[in-house]
């Protein structure tokens, strides 16, 4: 479990970017985690506090019942627990050829060629990038790089994924497939914290939620905590998910997901129950 305690960041002296932040992640066993704010808010100063990158300015991190310490070891041994992968994955590929760039943060830790090899081959599959394993980073499309910039994390197996952004510049096609393949690696177990300003595929894939507002968290809750309360998301300068806004207008049910939806609708117009 990761815990912030009374948590507060500054960048410069006396303006606070992060105010006073409590709150705890896998208290209750939720899989992916939203953290969810305007431009500005601190949702990435958040992140970069979380693996360390960060050092709070007042109160601490904890992560399974012991502090973050941020001397390099320290660090290295967090990053097996809490891996980011940036908005920009310029800022995280450093080797010219897909492979050699994801199996960059294994040599650190000293791990056999033998097992390195294993974890990247696994890595390619699961995230459907074989075909591109000995391609040039420079000639990748966004939607390329930001899969290898995800395969580079992975193969450290960290409990956790933070996700900074994860769909910013993909088309609905690079959406879909990041929300199958955060849906995935959910399935095998991966614990996944994730900031976004789209609405629709937070509301999807997310099943626990945190505003942060000014560097405050304002709500926190399940869908319908935080959805449901148009005034606040306004304040905030959010977007009510379409299914939100079908629930509330058209009085629908609150559906969980579109396929839920469909799935219902095309049960009632044939007028038998759901299977
Ligand atoms: N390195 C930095 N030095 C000084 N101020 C910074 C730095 N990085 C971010 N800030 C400021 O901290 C505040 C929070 O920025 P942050 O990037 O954490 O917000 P965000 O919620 O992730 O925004 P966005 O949704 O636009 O990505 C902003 O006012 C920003 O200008």
């Amino acid at each position: 479990m990761i815990e912030l305690r009374n948590v507060s960041f500054a960048y410069e002296k006396n303006q606070p970017t992060l105010k006073h932040i409590s709150l705890k992640l896998g208290e209750d066993n939720e899989n992916i985690v939203g953290i969810i704010g305007p431009n500005g808010s601190g949702k990435s100063t958040l992140f970069l506090n979380l693996v360390g990158m960060l050092k709070p300015s007042d109160g601490e991190i904890v992560v399974d019942g012991s502090p973050i310490k941020y001397g390099k070891h320290a660090l290295n041994e967090l990053r097996k627990k809490i891996g980011i992968v940036f908005q920009n994955s310029d800022q995280q590929i450093f080797y010219s050829i897909v492979q050699d760039d994801i199996a960059f943060a294994l040599h650190n830790l000293n791990l056999p060629q033998e097992e390195i090899d294993q974890r990247v081959d696994r890595v390619l599959k699961e995230l459907d990038i074989e075909a591109i394993r000995n391609k040039p980073i420079q000639y990748l499309s966004g939607g390329q790089k930001k899969r290898v910039a995800i395969a580079g994390i992975l193969v450290l197996r960290s409990e956790w994924l933070l996700l900074d952004e994860p769909t910013a510049g993909l088309d609905p096609d690079g959406k879909r497939r990041m929300l199958d393949l955060m849906k995935r690696l959910v399935a095998n177990g991966q614990k996944i914290i994730v900031s976004s300003h789209d609405m629709d595929f937070m509301y999807e894939i997310c099943d626990h939620f945190f505003i942060l507002n000014d560097g405050q968290i304002v709500k926190s809750g399940r869908k319908k905590d935080v959805f449901l309360d148009e005034q606040l998301l306004q304040d905030c300068k959010l977007e009510q998910p379409w299914l939100v806004k079908i629930h509330q207008k058209l009085h629908l049910p609150l559906y969980a997901d579109q396929t839920d939806l469909f799935h219902q609708q095309a049960s009632e117009l044939k007028g038998g129950e759901p299977k």
